[in-house]
């Protein structure tokens, strides 16, 4: 019994073995772990479960040496830590050498760190913040289909759009999606990868995008961009930051139809605190958004990221002085008080949890105001770029409102078709997320064309790339809005177009993106010609552009006269 290893002795005996032996027995134990529990096992689900079983595992283990043995405390200090080095070098070395050589994706190609790790496209997609170009750049070197990651395929393909995202689909949305939360009780609509709880929530929303309730954001819509259309009538022949005052114009659409608020960006021509914040965030989402557990991770560390918490924080105050505020028995007048009702009302369609409302408000912030600035600011720098554009532009805007803005009405600016192939064209060219929408396949899998991609994989097809392929569009990098309606020859059939995405998970916000779109540029191009600024060349919009999953734009100067 005195040798046996449940005595103190026997312990003893077994933990002071030698070094080599106990790193090449606890090795084994890290391959072992992998081979039976991590190669299945989704991560991110049990991330925190996993993490303290780690630490909890690694200081019994340290109690024992100090209890059972007479290892003096850095004795005991280096053995854990070679204990802890030993298993994760086996564990990482294990998982390795599976993804490259025997995971069910290893014959895809791909550069080798992507098969290895995220945090390779991690690294792409942060160092020049353009992970759409890196793609393009992947894609010319590995073709259509492409290994991004361990267990990530990037699709550039037609018929992979209604495969992945069409109605019928089957396709989940991806952990991309995790980097809040895995529980649906606290993601907001965008982020909750439970499909009920989605399909439930969006009723919710789509009320608020209801034609009924599109009427009355009409008027107020309308009056945001007045007032930036008279802000330029005053400053005829400046330059104005496109960039930026596409976003005044868009922030405050969105805090007045959003949450009934006036955010008073374009009365003081100041940027609000909260736009930095909405750029700090998606920076950080467009790069440690391709390591979700990482960014999940990040959100409980204090001061992690500090960056932006600010403007998290700002969000929940602003839908919490919206609930102290609102009077629940007027009829909403804006997205927030559709949610709130759903919510008060404890509507199947209500958000789970006041956590998930508070982060739903962020998603109106966010998507409710970047995408439409985005847009617009492409739109006006295609106008400046293609004068003929803007006079034929002109010229049917006033066949149907020859009285200008005397005349002006949503009604016959929706008539104007060519109004809608310009946006189309711009979205076309410039998408507000050029590389989102990252789904799982079912477990089935899914074919595609010739190629059969295996179930629980992460796909997704960049929507920038395809929307510019010279397979599917005619002078595909070319801005030509005749494309859409006179020369449709320039556009093969089902040429990949998606820009709001499609299928379960499309944007709800398209009806009130388009209106906020058609009101502007129909408003600014009846009243004014646009034109660059002197000594604007255009080259920064080009080429600097950051792909931070919804697109921010560097600043390019403008000049509005009068027609
Ligand atoms: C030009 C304007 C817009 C464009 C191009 C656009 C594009 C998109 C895209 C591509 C997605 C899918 C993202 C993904 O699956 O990861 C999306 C989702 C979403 N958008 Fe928009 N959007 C626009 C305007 C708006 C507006 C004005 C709102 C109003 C608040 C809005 C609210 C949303 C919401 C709530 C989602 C999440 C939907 C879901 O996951 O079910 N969007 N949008």
């Amino acid at each position: 019994m005195s040798s046996s290893l449940f005595s103190v002795e026997g312990l003893s005996q077994a933990l002071s073995i030698e070094f080599l032996s106990l790193g090449l027995s606890v090795a084994g134990l890290g391959v072992l772990s992998h081979v039976s529990i991590f190669r299945t096992l989704p991560v991110e689900e049990y991330l925190y479960g996993l993490l303290g079983l780690y630490i909890v595992t690694l200081c019994l283990v340290a109690l024992i040496y100090i209890f059972a043995t007479n290892l003096a405390l850095l004795q005991v200090l280096i053995r854990v830590g070679w204990i802890a080095f030993a298993f994760n070098g086996a564990l990482l070395s294990s998982i390795g050498i599976y993804r490259l050589f025997f995971h069910r994706l290893h014959h895809f190609p791909g550069p080798v760190l992507s098969k290895l790790s995220r945090f390779y496209d991690a690294y792409l997609a942060g160092r020049n913040v353009q992970y759409n170009v890196e793609i393009a750049r992947l894609h010319d070197t590995y073709g259509d289909f492409i290994r991004t990651g361990p267990r990530e395929i990037c699709i550039v393909r037609k018929s992979a759009v209604p495969l992945i995202f069409g109605p019928e689909s089957k396709c989940l949305k991806s952990t991309y999606y995790a980097q809040v939360s895995t529980q649906a009780e606290f993601c907001s609509i965008h982020q909750t990868r439970d499909v009920v709880d989605h399909r439930k929530r969006h009723k919710a929303w789509d009320r608020s995008f209801s034609i009924k309730a599109l009427a009355t954001y009409e008027p107020r819509v309308k009056d945001k961009v007045d007032q930036f259309a008279s802000y330029i009538g005053s400053n005829l022949g400046q330059p104005l930051d496109a960039s930026a005052w596409s976003m005044f114009l868009s922030f405050d659409i969105m805090g007045n139809v959003g949450f009934g608020k006036e955010f008073n960006n374009l009365a003081t021509g100041i940027e609000h605190p909260a736009i930095k914040g909405i750029h700090d965030h998606m920076a950080v989402l467009g790069t440690m958004g391709h390591v979700p557990w990482l960014l999940n991770l990040a959100n409980r560390i204090p001061g992690a990221v500090s960056g932006y918490s600010s403007f998290f924080q700002w969000c929940t105050n602003e839908i919490e002085r919206k609930q102290q505020d609102w009077d629940m028995d007027k009829s909403p007048q804006d997205i927030v008080s559709w949610l709130l009702k759903a919510y008060v009302e404890k509507d199947i369609s209500a958000a789970p949890t006041e956590a998930a409302l508070h982060q739903d408000s962020r998603v109106i912030v966010v998507g409710g105001s970047e995408t439409v600035a985005t847009t617009l600011a492409s739109a006006l720098y295609y106008l400046a770029k293609n004068p003929a554009v803007l006079s034929k532009l002109q010229c049917h805007l006033d066949e149907v409102m020859p009285g200008r803005s005397k005349d002006w009405s949503y009604e016959k600016v929706k008539s104007v078709t060519y109004l809608d192939d310009i946006i189309h064209e711009t979205l076309r060219l410039r998408p507000a997320v050029m590389t989102g929408g990252y789904r799982v396949t079912p477990a089935e899998g899914l074919q595609i064309d010739e190629v059969y991609i295996p179930g629980d994989v992460n796909v997704f097809v960049p929507v920038q790339l395809i929307q510019t392929d010279e397979r599917y569009y005619t002078d595909a990098k070319q801005f030509v809005p005749e494309r859409w309606n006179e020369k449709t020859e320039m556009c093969s059939e089902s040429a990949p177009f998606f820009p709001f995405l499609l299928g379960p998970y499309t944007c709800p916000g398209k009806n009130l993106g388009m209106m906020s779109l058609r009101i502007s540029l129909s408003t600014l191009a009846q009243l004014f010609h646009i034109q660059f600024s002197p000594g604007e060349t255009g080259e920064a919009f080009e080429t600097k552009t950051r792909d931070t999953f919804t697109t921010t734009l560097p600043p390019f100067q403008i000049q509005f006269q009068s027609r």
